[in-house]
């Protein structure tokens, strides 16, 4: 099991937000996390991503425990809330400083994407000219331009037109194929029931998995 969740429990402000959870991921699968708003989805994803101190549970990635506030591997690509692109630069500069800080940029992988979600023509543009959408689509290349191991993405499709939805959905098949795990929470149920290869249900903090 790539990732493994043990009886993870968090309480933020007296609201239990993590009840328990225990869960496998593997590697080469696609597993969708479906839930009403506030039932913790981000929550688990940050837990799997060492972003917050959990009070009981443990999260281990590939055998070794995920500790709170450690800087992720460079095998990990994360979507969870804004990413932090400096509007003033151009969405290649922004990709290029990220991969730089992880010392690595395949520059080839980089325009593959940035092609697919019909960037490569503005990647000389900067951020701040961008849409909703191809923030989005910049924030997707960054977090699959290294070849990452894992994929934990939060509402990756929030912004998205259909073209860019179905390009994402086949991107994400293309990424399991290649044997990466990848996690995906979402409001839409169409969409992660194309790809999924199993789903889990948040509910009050509560994870169930799917049948
Ligand atoms: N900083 C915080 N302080 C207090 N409560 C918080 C805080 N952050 C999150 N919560 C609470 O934690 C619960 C789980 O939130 P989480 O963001 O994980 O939900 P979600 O399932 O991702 O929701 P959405 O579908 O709206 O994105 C919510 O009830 C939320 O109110």
């Amino acid at each position: 099991m790539y990732i493994t969740i043990d009886h993870a429990s968090k309480t933020i402000k007296n609201k239990q937000v993590l009840r328990d959870v225990s869960a496998g991921f593997e590697r080469g699968r696609i597993y969708g996390v479906v839930g009403p708003n506030g039932s913790g989805k981000t929550m688990l994803l940050r837990a799997i991503c060492g972003f917050i101190r959990l009070d009981a549970g443990t999260v281990t990635m590939n055998g070794e425990p995920v500790v709170f506030n450690r800087k992720l591997p460079d095998s990990v690509g994360v979507i969870i809330e804004n990413p932090g692109f400096v509007l003033s630069e151009t969405g290649m500069q922004n990709l290029e400083y990220l991969a730089g800080i992880n010392k690595d940029f395949d520059q080839e992988e980089t325009e593959r994407l940035l092609r697919l979600f019909d960037l490569l023509d503005h990647a000389d543009a900067k951020v701040k000219s961008y849409s909703l959408g191809m923030r989005q689509k910049l924030a997707i290349v960054q977090a699959l331009m290294e070849h990452q191991h894992l994929i934990v993405l939060d509402e990756p499709t929030n912004g998205l037109d259909q073209e860019s939805v179905a390009m994402f959905l086949e991107e994400m098949r293309r990424q399991r194929d290649r044997g990466a795990t990848v996690i995906i929470a979402s409001h839409h149920f169409d969409e992660l029931n194309q790809i999924a290869d199993y789903c889990y249900a948040m509910r009050d903090g509560v994870l169930r998995a799917e049948d």
